[in-house]
């Protein structure tokens, strides 16, 4: 048996209500308790003093690119990359090669990631065979592999008649439906957002339409079959407010916002620079603001990265050539404090419960709090050294991130995934042993 003692940190477990500073205790792999827990010894402690102690992050939205594309990431980079960013569990995207589609194909990402042994990876199915929007993916074998959720991200499901039928099929497993809203009639050739940016740099748009009119979509069909829906990277004020109609109407809609959404705008793209290309397109200061409205007002549940790594040689192609998307796990908690914490947006313990406890209830995840007996995965946080990002010291393959050079606040100084430390910054003083050498 081992015990952890986490020592005089804040502790912020929104799963409980607690933020306060205490002791936390791990005995192997699980959360023993919060508070002095008499007659236990730890044979290891760990200082947190000036430091927040918070369930392990969760990532609900990342590519880790195998199998088909591991010039761009694998399992094993992708989750190194987590836990650097404080993210112990993420739940990984089927748009791979081939597709996440079956049952085997799951159990491939879970062996990977068993393989690696870095951060939980929770593998998403495919609404259609092969992603291709013609015929459902058998979600029974999907969920006997261990996907926690479909989509077919990357691209939207076409078919109002397979949505539906997804969105039904889909209660059966009580897994959600995550979409990808949109409408790729309006969007074709489009490289950035459709506006006065586009107009000005004489670049194809795609407009803010073309996310609503899918939401839209999207929510109805839920509305009607009352299956769950989860929406992906939401990005525009409509968007935005679609969500909360739905919501003030009962249907189970969720929705989720990336930091790029929050914290740039089509503006960047006057640099014609790649790495601020992504689906969707960076949008106007106007759908900015409502997007951190959408985070402070619970119309948007979580956080996520849309961690979407491409080897430098595929982003180094002129903007229309280059494949869309950012890398996102490294810079995620940084960003989060920096743009929604220090502003004053969300408190601290609203924006872990986004990238906790309400990631892992939307994917019902056995992850995201610090309760007794729960698995002792946990991220220990310096909130306020402030550092600048530096993506050639990424543990992704891929080096896109606009962010480089960046000055933020908050990072992940150590990382537990099931009782063990699986990532101390560097510098950060090395648990101590309290048994004699
Ligand atoms: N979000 C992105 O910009 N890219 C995603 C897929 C997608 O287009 O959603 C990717 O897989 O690269």
């Amino acid at each position: 048996m081992s015990t952890i003692l986490i020592r005089n940190g804040r502790v912020i477990d929104p799963s409980q209500l607690i933020d306060r500073i205490d002791d936390l205790w791990i005995v192997d792999d699980r959360i023993l308790g919060i508070g002095p827990q008499p007659n236990r010894h730890p044979d290891t402690i760990i200082d947190a003093t000036g430091q927040i102690v918070a369930p392990g992050l969760i990532d609900i939205h990342v590519h880790l690119r195998e199998p088909g594309r591991e010039e761009d990431e694998t399992i094993a980079s992708g989750t190194a990359a987590a836990l650097a960013g404080g993210v112990t569990s993420v739940a990984c995207m089927p748009n791979t090669e081939p597709a996440i589609d079956s049952q085997a194909a799951a159990e491939f990402v879970i062996l990977q990631a068993k393989r690696a042994g870095n951060a939980n990876v929770f593998p998403i199915g495919a609404i259609t065979k092969g992603r291709l929007g013609q015929e459902l993916a058998e979600f029974g074998g999907l969920v006997e592999g261990g996907a926690v959720a479909f989509t077919d991200d990357g691209t939207p499901v076409v078919s109002a008649e397979i949505m539906r039928r997804a969105l039904e099929y889909s209660r059966m497993f009580d897994k959600p439906i995550l979409s990808h809203a949109e409408d790729l009639d309006l969007t074709r050739g489009g490289v950035m957002n459709e506006g006065i940016e586009s107009l000005r740099l004489g670049l194809r748009g795609m407009p803010a339409i073309a996310e609503e009119v899918m939401i839209y979509r999207d929510i109805a069909l839920a509305e009607r079959t009352g299956g769950r829906l989860h929406i992906l990277h939401v990005s525009t004020a409509g968007g935005v407010d679609l969500i909360r109609q739905g919501k003030k109407r009962g249907v189970r809609v969720t929705g989720e916002a990336c930091p790029h959404h929050f914290t740039l705008t089509d503006r960047c793209l006057r640099t014609f620079d790649s790495n601020f290309k992504m689906s969707p397109p960076l949008r106007t200061d106007n759908d900015v603001q409502a997007i951190i409205e959408g985070l402070k007002d619970g119309t948007l549940d979580a956080l996520a990265t849309d961690h979407a790594p491409h080897a430098p040689e595929k982003k180094s192609r002129e903007l229309e050539h280059t494949p869309n998307g950012i890398l996102g796990l490294e810079t995620f908690l940084p960003l989060c404090v920096t743009y929604l914490v220090e502003p004053g947006h969300l408190s601290w313990s609203e924006m872990i419960r986004k990238m906790t406890l309400v990631p892992a209830g939307i994917m019902s995840l056995p992850r995201g709090t610090l309760k007794a007996n729960a698995i002792a995965d946990v991220t220990i946080i310096d909130p306020t050294t402030t550092y600048t990002i530096d993506v050639n010291q990424s543990r992704s393959k891929s080096r896109n991130s606009p962010y480089h050079g960046w000055s933020v606040r908050g990072r992940a100084t150590t990382v537990l995934v099931g009782g063990r430390v699986k990532y101390q910054l560097a510098g950060t003083p090395p648990p101590q042993s309290t048994h004699l050498a």
